[in-house]
């Protein structure tokens, strides 16, 4: 298991000193500004496969005091649109407030309501931690989330679980579903840009990718996001993001024009 990570959202200044990867040049999230990234003919749709888990197969959701996380089969594959292919890892999220937005990524200084990471390991590897450590090891996939008029049915078949995990270090296991429909319609069009864990310990190696389509819940769905699971036993944990990094000269690409 993980040594137990004693940092917090609170003291994000603190981060470097124990983890000095935080301090680095290509950290993330970012700002990214539309206009200035630059389109890659080369960047080809996202592919993926065995993202369909059958119900019969459980997955394990788990409130792990800094986010809600859910396991995945690392049959799950990215197999197009990246320069390798990636087994999945886990899916977790990064969300406000009732009254604040929560996303990580910014666009053109907009903060979204929410954002989802489907975290991947390059499939050289054998296990996620391993990859952890490799530059280009992990692939991440976000999602921005945005409030909107309809439920969103795909994550109705996770959110109202986060009632089983209101607790730190509480799990229950759901039965899998379609796992693409988390997703936006269109896996072609997004930025890429060469980051970091947004969390200690930070590592530069993960190859992000940020869609441009967005995904949609509906208020009572945002409110099960943003009012449910706490952290260290009394308070409600909300507001777990990482302010913008410096981009230090990194570009960032587009799959569009
Ligand atoms: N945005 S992100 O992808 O950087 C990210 C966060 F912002 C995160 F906040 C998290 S959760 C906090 C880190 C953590 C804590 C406990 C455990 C455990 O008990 O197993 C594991 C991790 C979190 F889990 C992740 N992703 C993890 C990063 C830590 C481990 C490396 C590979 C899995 C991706
Ligand atoms: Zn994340």
């Amino acid at each position: 298991g993980h040594k137990s990570h004693h940092w917090n959202y609170q003291d994000i200044h603190q981060w470097d000193s124990d983890y000095p990867h935080c301090g680095g040049p290509e950290q993330s999230p970012i700002n990214v500004v539309t206009g200035a990234a630059t389109f890659d003919s080369s960047l080809g749709p996202i592919l993926l496969s065995g993202y369909n888990v059958p119900p019969e197969q459980t997955l394990t959701l788990e409130n792990n005091g800094h986010t809600v996380v859910l396991d995945l089969p690392d049959s799950l594959l990215i197999i197009g649109g990246l320069s390798q292919t990636y087994r999945a890892a886990q899916l977790h999220f990064h969300w406000g407030s009732q009254s604040d937005p929560g996303s990580e990524h910014t666009v053109n200084g907009q903060r979204f309501p929410g954002e989802m990471h489907v975290v991947h390991y390059c499939a050289e590897y054998n296990s996620v931690s391993e990859a952890a450590t490799h530059p280009g090891g992990l692939a991440v996939l976000a999602v921005f989330i945005q409030e909107g008029e309809e439920e969103n049915p795909t994550f109705q078949q996770l959110l109202p679980f986060l009632q089983n995990i209101t607790e730190e270090g509480e799990r229950t296991e759901i039965p899998g579903f379609d796992i693409r429909g988390l997703l936006p319609q269109r896996l072609d069009r997004y930025y890429r840009y060469n980051g970091s864990l947004t969390t200690p310990p930070c590592y530069q190696t993960v190859n992000w990718t940020l869609f441009n389509q967005t995904v949609f819940l509906s208020q009572e769905q945002m409110e099960l996001l943003e009012d449910t699971v706490h952290a260290d036993h009394d308070h409600i944990l909300q507001n777990n993001f990482r302010a913008p990094q410096s981009l230090n000269g990194r570009k960032v690409l587009s799959s569009f024009s």
